[in-house]
């Protein structure tokens, strides 16, 4: 459902959140706008996935300030391998060997809680096993989790970025906050532009954290920034968006090395060539 809404929020570019009410069943739906939405436009927006229960929908104002913070604040510290990615009222949860990442509470997505973000940081802590990347790109940063995860454990440059203003300035501020500032190049723009700009050096991890129809339409550019024997860690996608976004890599001469799904969303793990793994 939030995969459904999202890409009919898509325009907007609207952070989308769906959820249904134990106690009732119905449907919550949390947006942010940057500017006053009109009731009859979001019913348009939403009739395509829910029908006529659109004109039943009911709305209500969230102080923006006050439910970030709170939600943020209810959070509890996530582990994935050695990365321990808390909130600034968690400071005491960090151990000696923690790669630890603060989160400071904004409005960009990326707290680690989300099956996606954590996908993603578990199939960064299977990379590692295995090698020591040096080119890292981080394409829909939102808070800068994932490139920041890189940059902690191996101290390379990390090239990130988003379409949304917002959410670069939100990075930004958690870059200095994690000490992480010099290892971080950050910019505003969709899909891949501004890290093409450098076409003689590709990327030996591209992550990308973005729903399963930009995916698709940025397939051509990210298989592009992928260096010969380097990965692509890609999610945003449920379940049933797997064998539409794993067919357009694959025509573009990319196997699935690994996948994980958590909470019904997947992160798939892309390496040119070989043999393919089955989805799972
Ligand atoms: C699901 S969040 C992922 C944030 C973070 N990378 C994580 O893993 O938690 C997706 C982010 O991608 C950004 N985004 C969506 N489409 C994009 C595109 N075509 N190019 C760049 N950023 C995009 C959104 O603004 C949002 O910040």
């Amino acid at each position: 459902m939030t995969e459904l809404l999202g890409e009919m929020f898509d325009p907007m570019e609207t952070a989308v959140a769906a959820f249904e009410v134990e106690e009732t069943g119905a449907w919550r739906l949390e947006a942010y706008f940057s500017e006053e939405p009109d009731a009859e436009m979001i019913r348009d927006l939403i009739r395509p996935v829910v029908g006529a229960q659109a004109d039943e929908a009911a709305f209500e104002t969230i102080d923006q300030q006050d439910w970030v913070r709170a939600s943020l604040e209810g959070l509890k510290p996530v582990r994935a391998g050695r990365f321990l990615v808390h909130g600034s009222h968690d400071r005491d949860q960090v151990r000696a060997n923690d790669l630890a990442i603060e989160i400071e509470a904004a409005l960009a997505f990326g707290t680690g809680h989300h099956g996606t973000t954590l996908g993603c940081l578990r199939a960064l802590v299977a990379e590692l096993k295995q090698r020591r990347p040096a080119r890292i790109l981080d394409v829909g940063t939102g808070t800068g989790i994932l490139g920041f995860a890189a940059a902690k454990a191996l101290h390379t440059p990390v090239v990130a970025g988003d379409l949304d203003p917002e959410a670069v300035t939100t990075a930004h501020g958690n870059a200095r906050l994690n000490g992480l500032g010099p290892y971080m190049r950050l910019y505003t723009a969709p899909g891949v532009r501004h890290a093409l700009a450098d076409r003689s050096r590709r990327f030996d991890v591209v992550f990308a954290n973005i729903l399963a129809r930009p995916l698709k339409r940025l397939a051509p550019t990210l298989t592009a920034v992928v260096a010969d024997d380097g990965v692509l860690i890609l999610s945003g996608l449920i379940e049933r968006d797997v064998p539409g976004v794993l067919s357009t890599y694959r025509h573009r001469g990319f196997h699935l090395a690994r996948s994980g799904v958590i909470e019904g969303w997947a992160t798939l793990v892309l390496r040119r060539g070989g043999a393919a793994a089955r989805p799972r």
